[in-house]
């Protein structure tokens, strides 16, 4: 395919394992400014998708296309480093260090001028800690010692480090597991906000939280796309409520 507008574009994606087909010819397009769900049954190939994205599955065949550059042979490093953020279901926090001090390890070094102009460097890098904080809900925390934290709270820190680096497409993995009623609305919140400026992909179970979030649904089964549309359309499927929904 020629360029497109699309910021992700992947195509007769395929991947393996001992012949068995996790993700099979898969075609995947998303927009800037996004904010895409996928659902499906169990084992119906959704994590191992976005695996693929962020370069810790290697594709069997197929293409995957990032703002119209090839991802499919770059390193994990080199694909965060184009911009893309993946959140896992585990939270990778430090829980010894502050919030702020979380936040400010996940700025990306190398950017900008640095060496004599050091303390330009440590303003900006404050700047982008507050922007973020507040961003997460976590402004008033800041000082805290992230293992103090509540479960959501460290979710939330969690996307704040990806925040740090910018990207413009973020993917996240069931982010409201073990949260509590309050902690998915807030969260719901935050997706809202945290899809204005950049695309964001979910992995979800929660009925109720796909319809509050999405803008599109993707339903996954058996390594391929069985539906793709608004959470009404693909609701009122027989085929996805056949393999999913109904159950
Ligand atoms: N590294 C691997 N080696 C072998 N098989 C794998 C590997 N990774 C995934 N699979 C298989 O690929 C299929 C898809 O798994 P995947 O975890 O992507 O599904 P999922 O849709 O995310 O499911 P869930 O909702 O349970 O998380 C499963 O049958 C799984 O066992």
């Amino acid at each position: 395919m020629s360029n497109t507008d699309f910021v992700l574009a992947v195509e007769d994606l395929t991947v393996s394992f001992d012949g068995f087909k996790a993700i099979d010819a898969l075609n995947l397009y998303v927009d800037k400014n996004e904010l895409r769900v996928i659902i499906g049954p169990n084992g119906a190939g959704k994590t191992t998708l976005l695996d693929l994205i962020c370069g810790k599955t290697r594709a069997s065949a197929g293409s995957i296309k990032f703002k119209n550059g090839e991802m499919t042979k770059l390193p994990e490093y080199e694909i965060v480093r184009k911009g893309i953020g993946r959140k896992f279901q585990t939270p990778s926090i430090y829980e010894n260090l502050s919030v702020f001090q979380n936040l400010e390890v996940s700025f990306p070094r190398g950017r900008g001028v640095f060496g004599a102009l050091a303390f330009k460097r440590d303003d900006e890098v404050k700047n982008r800690v507050q922007a973020v904080a507040e961003e997460i809900g976590l402004a008033d925390t800041l000082e805290t010692e992230a293992g103090l934290l509540s479960h959501g709270q460290k979710q939330w820190l969690e996307i704040g480090m990806l925040l740090m680096q910018d990207p413009e497409l973020l993917m996240l993995d069931e982010p409201i597991a073990g949260m509590s009623v309050r902690e998915r609305e807030l969260t719901a919140d935050l997706l809202q906000r945290i899809c204005k400026g950049r695309s964001v992909i979910v992995i979800e179970h929660d009925m109720d939280f796909v319809k509050r979030i999405a803008h599109k649904v993707t339903v996954m089964h058996q390594g391929k796309i069985l539906a793709e549309g608004s959470m009404e359309q693909v609701q009122n499927d027989p085929k996805v409520v056949d393999v999913y929904l109904g159950h």
